[in-house]
Formats: structure tokens, C-alpha cells, sequence
């Protein structure tokens, strides 16, 4: 049985800094783009655009990335329901506390689960969360590949692989959709373009 308990007899410490102060030194406004979808979609390359482009107009972000998460915080859990569920949980926490410190944070998770991204919808006010969905046929994810690993869930050597024999469901209400025209996917520049409008748009990149 666990010996860890949920604490008790806590309170919340308020400081004299306060979001507003760090939004107004920093002539932004914190939130949290998330984006999910399906390995090989496009995440990490839209993530790392979208900070490069930000970075360029003197706004800081920081990106967490699922794949490089699970290097640290997160080298704990696996990929069972219940494991992502706490993936996207303390990823959720985390980036909530990014947006907190005034930073545009990027969130690239495969983040499954409605439900589990509803939660960190849930966790910040509604406006601040910007849920981008990566909406990338399957087809095309795997025709990518980079990692080799759809081949690897086909041959039945990865069990419980997103898309093949693990479900995504996908956003019913996103803030941004990127999905491909005419049968061709947008550039990295361009997906980057699309995020950095609706920020400009809804006033997150002035304080
Ligand atoms: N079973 C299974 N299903 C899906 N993905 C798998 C799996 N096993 C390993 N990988 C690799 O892990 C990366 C996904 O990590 P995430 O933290 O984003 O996943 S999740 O949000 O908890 O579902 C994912 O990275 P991306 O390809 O960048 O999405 C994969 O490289
Ligand atoms: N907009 C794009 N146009 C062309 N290739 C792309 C685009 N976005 C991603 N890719 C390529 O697809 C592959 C998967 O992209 P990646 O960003 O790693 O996906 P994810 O993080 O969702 O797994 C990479 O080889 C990447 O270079």
C-alpha cells in the first residue's frame, strides 16, 4: 500500500510580484498552446517553429515537448490509459505554471484523451488555454514514420500504439485546426503563421 497521503493543513502563499507585473515586464500575455495529435502529425515541428517565430518578435516561449518530457519529469510512466493520464496531468501542472511566470508555453503531447486535455483546459482560465489540433490523416503520419515506430506497432512489436491499437480522440471544440489544403500539408513556417495570428488576434502578444 502507498504511504503517500494528500496533504493536509497547506496554504496558498500570495507574493507582492504577481502575473500582471511579470505580463507588463515581459509585453506579453501568459498562456498555453497546446497541441495534440497523432505521432508523426507534425507537433514538435509546428512547436519548434512557433518558438523560433516568437523568438524573433521578442516574445518568450518555452516548449514542453512529450518525447523530451519523458527524459526527465516523466521517466516514470509509460504509455497504459492510465499513465498518459498522469503524463498530460503533471504536463498540465507544469505548463500552467509557465503561463503563471507570463511565457507563452507550448505544449506538444500526443495527449489523447479528450478527457485528459479537458483537464488542463480546466486548470487555467478558459481563454488561455489554446488547444491546436494537428488534423494529419493516419495515412500520412505513418508514411512519415521518422522514428520507425508505426512499423514496429504493424509487426505487433509496440502494443498499445496510438492510431494502430490505441485510440485518439480528437478535439470537438480546438481554438486552431491545421489540417492539409488540397492534399498538401502547410509549411512549418506557415503552421507557425496560423498559431502566431490568433496570438495577435486575442491580444496575447502585447501586455
Ligand atoms: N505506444 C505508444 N503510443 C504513442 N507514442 C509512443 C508509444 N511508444 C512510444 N511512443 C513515442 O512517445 C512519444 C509520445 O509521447 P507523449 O508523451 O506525447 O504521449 S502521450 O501524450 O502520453 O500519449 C511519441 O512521440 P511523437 O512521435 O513525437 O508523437 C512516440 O515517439
Ligand atoms: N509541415 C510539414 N511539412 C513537411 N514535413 C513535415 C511537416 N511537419 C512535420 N513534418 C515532418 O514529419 C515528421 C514528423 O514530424 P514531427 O514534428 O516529429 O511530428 P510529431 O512531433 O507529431 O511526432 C518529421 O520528419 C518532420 O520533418
Amino acid at each position: 500500500m502507498s504511504t503517500i497521503t494528500n496533504s493536509t493543513n497547506i496554504f496558498w502563499q500570495e507574493c507582492q510580484i504577481g502575473k500582471p507585473d511579470r505580463q507588463k515586464l515581459l509585453n506579453q500575455k501568459g498562456c498555453v498552446v497546446w497541441i495534440t495529435g497523432l505521432s508523426g502529425s507534425g507537433k514538435s515541428t509546428l512547436a519548434c517553429s512557433l518558438g523560433r517565430e516568437l523568438h524573433t518578435r521578442g516574445k518568450l516561449s518555452y516548449v514542453l515537448d512529450g518525447d523530451n518530457l519523458r527524459h526527465g519529469l516523466n521517466k516514470d510512466l509509460g504509455f497504459k490509459p492510465e499513465d498518459r493520464t498522469e503524463n498530460i496531468r503533471r504536463t498540465g501542472e507544469v505548463a500552467k505554471l509557465f503561463a503563471d511566470a507570463g511565457l507563452i508555453c507550448v505544449a506538444s503531447l500526443i495527449s489523447p484523451y479528450r478527457r485528459d486535455r479537458d483537464a488542463c483546459r480546466a486548470m487555467l482560465p478558459d481563454a488561455n488555454f489554446i488547444e491546436v489540433f494537428m488534423n494529419m490523416p493516419l495515412h500520412l503520419c505513418e508514411a512519415r514514420d521518422p522514428k520507425g515506430l508505426y512499423k514496429l506497432a504493424r509487426s505487433g512489436k509496440i502494443k498499445g500504439f496510438t492510431g494502430i491499437d490505441d485510440p485518439y480522440e480528437p478535439p470537438l471544440n480546438c481554438e486552431i485546426e491545421i489540417k492539409q489544403e488540397n492534399g498538401v500539408c502547410p509549411t512549418p513556417t506557415a503552421m507557425a503563421g496560423q498559431v502566431v495570428s490568433y496570438l495577435e488576434n486575442k491580444g496575447f502578444l502585447r501586455s
